[in-house]
């Protein structure tokens, strides 16, 4: 049992030496050609796996997925494999729109009280509908992409750098088949699988410019995502009752659907700082897809919608770096005896995640790089 084996199949976009992009999935430190394959007639998607993309994939359906993710399943062990370390990957798919959500009850309401000390933590809207903002999806990168350090207004007259360059670990859905009005119970037939974001955040930038209007160019800048799309069929052993809702929310948010346990880990430059739990997040991922199409609104081929900063109740659980150090008043420590506030140009945050697999096993959903850069 290895997080990367026929239970998982997690799939991506990679190239060797010729440039090429082509479609794989990982199988253990190695990536099966999945394009190859196509070619060879061993499996048949109708050219879907011919692509330098995964969304003509991604919009085939239910149906299709599951018989493509058998058949490779069944081919696997056949394939040749290329060493992981003899690729380069690339953005999976090509991203359509990006939404943001606010779901985590802890996240909201630790940085609500960090951001807006004199109101209470967690508007009075938040238990009514999951939040969110749609943000920009051509700086949507694949993980490893360097992130350089944005400059904005600070405050009034103040112009420069940011000051307090933060991370946020958050979970991203992506959307194979187009709809609208996608009940939750339907989350399942359009949604199609599962990436790690880490959405950059300039919290001087972001704290000036948010009022009224949500955050702008304070995240705007650069939003990574892991290299390999989990299958939502790979987390059949992850689902889990969400957390009680009270009030019971409106009727197009019920019945609320599946919680996943998804155990995220966060590192900083080498020194793993939080591990934030994905199941107690208040709003699923079927009510947000409900809430972002239920006033007619479509979602396409390729959209991506995160789920908002995951944090637990603790410090250890903080999914961003401005609830960890509290606003840079608290530092912590690294490994190396190094103290941080927010991001220092040449720092690293890896995010990586891991779900329990269909017999309880982990699988892993791989991991999400960035060093700041200037
Ligand atoms: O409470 C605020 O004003 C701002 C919150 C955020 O920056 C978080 C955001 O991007 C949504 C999320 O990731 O939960
Ligand atoms: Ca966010
Ligand atoms: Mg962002």
């Amino acid at each position: 049992m290895t997080l990367y084996d026929l239970r998982n199949l997690p799939y991506g976009v990679f190239s060797t030496g010729d440039g090429v992009r082509r479609i794989g999935v990982r199988l253990g430190d190695g990536v099966l050609d999945l394009s190859r394959a196509e070619q060879e007639d061993l499996i048949l998607a109708g050219g879907a796996l011919r692509q330098p993309t995964l969304n003509v994939l991604m919009a085939l359906g239910r149906p299709q997925w599951g018989a493509v993710r058998a058949r490779i399943a069944e081919l696997a062990p056949t394939l040749p494999a290329v060493p992981l370390g003899e690729v380069e990957l690339h953005l999976p798919f090509e991203v359509a729109d990006y939404t943001d959500f606010y779901s985590s009850e802890h996240h909201a309401t630790q940085v609500g009280r960090i951001l807006r000390p004199e109101r209470p933590g967690l508007q009075p809207n938040w238990k009514h509908l999951p939040i969110g903002y749609h943000g920009r999806s051509a700086t949507v990168v694949v993980s490893g992409t360097p992130v350089e350090r944005p400059a904005g207004q600070l405050g009034p007259g103040v112009f420069g750098p940011t000051r307090r360059l933060d991370v946020e670990a958050e979970v991203g859905f992506v959307v194979g088949v187009p709809g609208r009005r996608i009940g939750p119970a339907d989350f399942a037939e359009h949604v199609f699988g599962v990436v790690l974001v880490n959405d950059w955040s300039a919290r001087d930038i972001q704290a000036f410019e948010y009022q009224p209007l949500g955050p702008f160019l304070g995240k705007s800048f650069a939003t990574s995502v892991s290299p390999w799309v989990v299958p939502l069929e790979a987390l059949s052993g992850a689902l889990v009752p969400a957390p009680p809702q009270d009030p019971v929310p409106a009727e197009y948010l019920r019945p609320p659907g599946d919680g996943l346990d998804l155990s995220l880990t966060v590192e900083w430059n080498g020194t793993v700082v939080s591990s934030p739990p994905f199941a107690q997040m208040y709003w699923t991922p079927a009510q947000q897809l409900a809430h972002l199409t239920v006033n007619g609104a479509s979602v396409r081929t390729g959209d991506l919608y995160a789920s908002g900063t995951v944090s637990g109740p603790n410090r250890a659980q903080a999914g961003s770096f401005l609830e960890l150090t509290w606003n840079g008043a608290e530092p912590v420590e690294l490994g190396d005896g190094s103290v941080r506030g927010f991001l220092e140009d040449g720092d690293t945050v890896t995010i990586s995640a891991t779900a329990p697999g269909p017999d309880g096993e982990p699988l892993g959903l791989g991991s999400v790089t960035g060093t700041v850069c200037r």
